[in-house]
């Protein structure tokens, strides 16, 4: 199932910056893992805002949910989730 997600990042102005440092670090950590495994399809960053567009591919809503509750900057997200199916003029067989 493949789901597009906008996320925008809002840390707090007067976050300790080597702990916003490590929240950065840890979720680069964890978005690249997920990227490997297949799980984190697309990752864009939105020019001129702290924010990106996704594209997850997943087994289930459950595990969307799961795996952005997850993420280390979670806290300081805005979360939008668009569920995605296949468009009948697209011509990308691999596509689901
Ligand atoms: O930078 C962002 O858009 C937020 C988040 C998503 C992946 C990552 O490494 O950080």
């Amino acid at each position: 199932m493949l789901f597009h997600v906008k996320m925008t990042v809002n840390l707090p102005v007067d976050m300790n910056p080597e702990r916003a440092a490590q929240l950065k670090a840890d979720e680069k950590a964890l978005a690249q893992r997920l990227q490997e495994q297949g799980k984190w399809r697309h990752l864009w960053r939105i020019a001129g805002l702290y924010a990106n567009y996704s594209v997850f591919d997943v087994d289930s809503v459950q595990e969307l949910h799961d795996l952005l509750m997850q993420l280390p900057l979670y806290p300081y997200m805005a979360i939008e989730v668009n569920a995605l199916c296949r468009h009948p003029s697209s011509i990308r067989e691999d596509d689901r």
